[in-house]
């Protein structure tokens, strides 16, 4: 895994990262009142490191959800995955952890925006959803829904970190990480803490216009940077099936092939597509479980052939 550390709160914005081979050497840190005890100082290793490697030493498979773009659908693909995965064996034990600090919807989407994380002696207990369905987000942190959380980097990292290291999971099959678009200081911190952790990969989500074809390649290319496995490419929203008549018809025009043909040119896995169905935009928006709510949507369909690629690709 790529060394890639958290900045000091006082970092310059090219900040190469207090534990690069870098760290005060490098052009950025000119006029940083750190660059002396950078370039001089010790370069021991974060011991968070270390704590979310044993926190996880339950959880089988570590996955980050990833996207280029915002509103492409992560969150949602998110807890669709994990409500599906949940259901498909009452035996199997699924998480959800929203590290989308900024912007977290997880408590909303899963239904459970009034509940509050409890603190025991072993850590954060998660809040369950479902008996082997759970969640932890910032969201449940707040005073209001309302609240804006407007932090730097370095306070964005504490939090992952303990988020990473402080949640009392136990026995886990699957633990679904939602990340906010992009790739800014919350996947950052999110690899360099599961850097010992082996996590097994990321999911990629896009919808099939262009513009967001051009910047879930740029996450490709992240992963590729941080030795990342990509587990595989979902493609969201690629059809618009009317309730009324069933008639299908592309709102998004894939003019190169989409996701699928984007996936065959960088030699990535395609996982699938969902369709936009706009009853599942309404079962998020209330919280309602849209895999009992909606058996018959084509999304649901559609997620059940995702699934046992993403179940194949997280065992190759
Ligand atoms: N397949 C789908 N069918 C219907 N509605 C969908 C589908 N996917 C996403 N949506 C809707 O699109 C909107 C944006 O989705 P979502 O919040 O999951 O995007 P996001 O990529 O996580 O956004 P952000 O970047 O802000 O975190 C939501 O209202 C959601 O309900």
């Amino acid at each position: 895994m790529a060394s890639i550390v958290a900045k000091p709160e006082s970092a310059p914005e090219h900040c190469p990262g207090t534990q690069s081979d870098q760290a005060g050497k490098a052009s950025a840190c000119a006029g940083c009142p750190n660059q002396q005890i950078c370039a001089t100082g010790p370069k021991e290793p974060d011991p968070g490191i270390a704590l979310v490697k044993e926190r996880l030493g339950e959880v089988q498979n570590k996955i980050l959800v990833l996207s280029g773009k915002g509103g492409v659908g992560k969150s949602t693909v998110t807890a669709l995955l994990s409500r599906a995965l949940a259901a498909r064996d009452p035996n199997q034990n699924v998480a959800v952890l929203d590290i989308d600090i900024c912007g977290p919807s997880q408590p909303r989407v899963l239904g459970v925006a009034d509940e509050q994380v409890h603190q025991s002696g072993s850590g954060w207990s998660p809040v369950y959803v479902d008996d082997n369905l759970s969640v932890m987000s910032i969201g449940f942190l707040l005073a209001s829904p309302d609240d804006a959380i407007i932090w730097r980097g370095p306070k964005k990292n504490g939090m992952i970190k303990q988020f990473l290291s402080e949640v009392d999971w136990g026995q886990l099959d699957y633990l679904l990480m939602d990340t906010p678009p992009g790739t800014s200081d919350e996947h950052l911190s999110a690899v360099t803490y599961l850097s010992q952790a082996n996590l097994t990969g990321a999911i990629l989500v896009t919808t099939p216009q262009e513009v967001a074809l051009l910047d879930v390649r740029k996450e490709i290319d992240f992963c590729r940077k941080t030795n990342i496995k990509i587990l595989g490419v979902v493609e969201n929203m690629s059809k618009f099936i009317c309730p009324c008549c069933a008639k299908e018809s592309e709102i998004f025009p894939a003019n190169t092939g989409g996701a699928r043909g984007m996936c065959e040119e960088l030699d990535v896995p395609f996982l699938g597509s969902l369709p936009l169905d706009p009853k599942v935009t309404r079962c998020c928006d209330e919280g309602k479980n849209f895999i009992e709510d909606l058996p018959d949507s084509p999304v649901i369909k559609a997620l059940d052939q995702i699934i046992t690629r993403l179940q194949m690709n997280c065992r190759d």
